[in-house]
């Protein structure tokens, strides 16, 4: 029986509060307006960002929301004028929109997209700045315009990738944020050339995309900096060359990076988001030339700072958001990288777990022991 136009009532996991336990519960999902798009979540995997906005720390987090922005999907049904998708399509949500018609799609220097931001910042669609998701009549907020911790979401248009048939939704959902952004970073934001040094402050997701993307640019020296010593055997596999921990020196970590490098790294990158290790990540980059990329997302109130010296002497501060790839338009691209194995990604997934058990996979994702999990959203989805 058809969906279409209907009300659909389905289980997503719904943040009441900050902290608080996500509850899983009974939300009804509008049908899609025009220029929208609705959305059958099949698999969802944790990111940072959604544990960062849930701890109330995010200026723009709102309760009660849906959180998730890590996903991939089948396209159920779309409003009126969305010609790019139809019903059956495989897709990635991307919660950095590609309208290709706002100031910024058309300057060609960004991948931040104008369109619909003003609405994703604040929980709701474009078009009526309402929400497609309420329980008993009272309305749930969205998240970053994406809200992938529910069975079905409402997305705009702008914001979803049709990506390739055959490539297996359990594995791909992760191209909707930290691999991309950790590649990115390095392709897009920094421009890596063959023979430089790169640091990586955080071995992560994205700081282990970030060590991919710096080998595949063909990075002589890959330095990875973590405060746990048990990341770099995982981080060899990912291109990192050296490993330092902070904690097993007593000189600033950034002293110890120029005085392994002759003087610093040609590329930082901050995957963490700590501002004192933006710092660091800045300070170890060469007089003249070093980049450092801000990649981890800081909490409400931090800053950055250092010696305006720093920038004197030719260092330059950049940060990116989803590794300054323009999404409708490199997502799918990224998809066809990753069925000619040219990019890795079933790599990065350490767990599969289920929607019901999504508060355990928060839990497991904070003990630190874990790259990506990637929840399974329906029971008739079988076992991976
Ligand atoms: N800019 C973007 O578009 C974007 C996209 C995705 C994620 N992020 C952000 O990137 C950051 C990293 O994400 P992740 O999923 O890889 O996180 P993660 O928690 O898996 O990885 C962080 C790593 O940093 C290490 N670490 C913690 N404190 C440290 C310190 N003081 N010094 C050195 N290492 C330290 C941890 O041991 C861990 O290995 C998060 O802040 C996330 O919100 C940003
Ligand atoms: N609302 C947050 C913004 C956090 C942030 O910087 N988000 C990144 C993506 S993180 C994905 O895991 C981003 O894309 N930023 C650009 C944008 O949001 O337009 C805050 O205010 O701290
Ligand atoms: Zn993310
Ligand atoms: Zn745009």
């Amino acid at each position: 029986m058809s969906t279409q136009g209907q009300v659909i009532t389905c289980k997503a996991a719904v943040a009441w509060e900050p902290n608080k336990p996500l509850v899983i519960e009974d939300v009804e999902v509008a049908p899609p307006q025009a220029g929208e798009v609705r959305i059958k979540i099949l698999y969802v995997a944790l990111c940072h960002t959604d544990a960062y906005t849930w701890s109330g720390k995010d200026p723009e987090g709102l309760f009660p929301c849906i959180l998730g922005h890590e996903a991939s999907g089948i396209v159920e049904s779309v409003g009126e004028g969305v010609t790019e998708v139809q019903p059956g399509d495989h897709v990635i949500p991307c919660y950095q929109a590609e309208c290709r018609e706002c100031k910024f799609c058309k300057s060609g220097k960004t991948n931040l997209c104008g369109k619909v931001r003003s609405a994703t910042g604040v929980g709701l669609m474009l078009s009526d700045m309402k929400s497609r998701f309420s329980i008993k009549g009272k309305p749930i907020y969205h998240f970053m315009g994406t809200s992938t911790f529910s069975q079905y979401t409402v997305v705009h248009d702008v914001s979803v990738a049709k990506v390739n048939e055959q490539a297996p939704l359990e594995k791909i959902c992760l191209l909707g944020c930290g691999v991309p952004t950790g590649l990115g970073a390095v392709w897009n934001t920094a421009k890596v050339e063959a023979g430089s040094i790169v640091a990586i402050f955080g071995l992560g997701t994205v700081g282990l995309a970030v060590a991919e993307g710096a080998k595949a640019a063909g990075a002589s020296r890959i330095i990875g900096i973590d405060i746990d010593s048990n990341k770099f055997a995982t981080a060899k596999n990912f291109g990192v060359t050296e490993f330092v921990n902070p904690k097993d020196s007593d000189k600033p970590i950034q002293q110890v990076i120029v005085d392994m490098t002759d003087g610093g790294v040609d590329y930082s990158f901050e995957c963490v988001g700590n501002v004192s290790l933006m710092r660091a990540a800045l300070e170890c980059c060469h007089k003249g030339w070093g980049t450092s990329v801000i990649v981890g997302v800081a909490a409400s109130g931090q800053e950055i700072s250092t010696r305006p010296f720093q920038l004197v002497t030719g260092r330059v501060w950049k940060g990116t958001a989803f590794g300054g790839f323009k999404s409708r338009s490199q997502v799918p691209w990224l998809v066809e990288k990753y069925m000619k194995k040219e990019i890795k990604v079933d790599e990065y997934i350490t767990h599969n777990m289920t929607l019901d058990q999504i508060n355990e996979a928060f839990h497991l994702m904070h003990g630190g022991k874990c790259l990506r999990i990637v929840l399974k959203m329906h029971a008739e989805l079988g076992n991976l």
